[in-house]
């Protein structure tokens, strides 16, 4: 998912063709407080003329107790974005209210309820503590997602090349995206020229059981595709364990045995998962 600032024509005119899978289109912190409208209108203008195919179309709005939350939100259903993307969620309560004013627009768009999806950023020790809540308050809610820039300042420390400060909160929020059933993102990496960095952060978050990550420049974007799709030997392992399976169902067997390691449902689960992300890289066809 890729942040394009949304005050500027030149990168909104030409984000899609880097190959992002989605891209977040941003009216809060990369703009300033003198250009919220200019920058709303901006977007609302690309988003209804450009094509940007069947890349998924995310708005980055102002929280709602700011004096452009509102107007964010209506402008960008009437343009056809897909998800609202609320910074800052510190609360279930945060959550709601965006929820109920985005299902009026939808009423006065002519949408039907719950076409607009939702995500939720959560940016702060308290958003942290409260992620299970925020997670399951809407049912708009595609995912949530953690930056690190606001939560590392909210802490009073900094960000590390190693991401000790960020561990916990990142594991948290993947304990309440997956007791919640959705999708969890991980933060931007601000310096766009260490590669290496980059992607050991990209392996790191992977590891920890991310979905994938938002990034801040076209550069960042073949690294996590590359980091996230299984590599040959993972689907040609995925593949063996399914072939097992069906050969111990046609014999009636429990659990059985694959290279000398017991092959059981969780193992075949993993093997599902793998086969799924593999065809959506699109690297096999099912
Ligand atoms: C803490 C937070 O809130 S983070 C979220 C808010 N921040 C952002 O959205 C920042 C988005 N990113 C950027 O503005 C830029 O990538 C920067 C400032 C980080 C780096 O800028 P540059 O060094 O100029 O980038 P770079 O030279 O790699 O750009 C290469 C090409 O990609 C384009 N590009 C760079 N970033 C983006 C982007 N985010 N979206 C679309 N296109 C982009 C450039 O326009 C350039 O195009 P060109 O070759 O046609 O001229
Ligand atoms: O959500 C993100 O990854 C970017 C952001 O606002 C932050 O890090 O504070
Ligand atoms: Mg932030």
């Amino acid at each position: 998912m890729m942040f394009v600032p949304g005050n500027n024509p030149g990168l909104i005119a030409e984000a899609h063709i880097y190959g992002a899978d989605a891209l977040m289109f941003d009216l809060e912190d990369s703009v300033k407080l003198s250009e919220k409208d200019s920058a709303r209108f901006l977007v609302y203008q690309a988003l209804k003329t450009i094509n940007y195919g069947d890349i998924e179309k995310v708005v980055r709005v102002n929280p709602l107790n700011t004096p452009y939350g509102k107007a964010d939100i209506e402008a960008m259903i009437f343009a056809g974005a897909d998800i609202i993307r609320l910074p800052k969620s510190e609360t279930a309560q945060d959550v709601i209210d965006v929820d109920e004013w985005i299902t009026e627009c939808e009423k006065r768009a002519g949408l039907e309820q719950g076409t607009i999806g939702m995500m939720a950023a959560i940016e702060s020790g308290l958003g942290i503590l409260n992620a299970l809540s925020i997670a399951t308050a809407s049912p708009r809610l595609i995912g949530i997602a953690i930056g690190a820039e606001d939560f590392v300042t909210d802490l009073k420390t900094t960000r590390s090349t190693e991401g000790s400060e960020l561990f916990t909160a990142r594991s948290l929020l993947v304990f309440a995206a997956r007791a919640a059933g959705i999708a969890v993102l991980d933060t931007v990496f601000a310096d766009v020229n260490d590669d290496e960095g980059f992607r050991r952060e990209v392996q790191t978050i992977k590891q920890l059981g991310f979905d994938g990550k938002s990034v801040i420049n076209p550069r960042q974007i073949g690294p996590v595709v590359e980091i996230f799709t299984p590599t040959a030997k993972e689907i040609d392992h995925a593949e063996r364990v399914i072939e097992a399976l069906k050969e111990a169902e046609a014999k009636g067997l429990g659990v059985i045995s694959l290279d000398g390691k017991m092959i059981d449902k969780p193992v075949v689960d993993r093997a599902e998962r793998v086969l799924k992300m593999a065809e959506a890289a699109g690297v096999i066809k099912r």
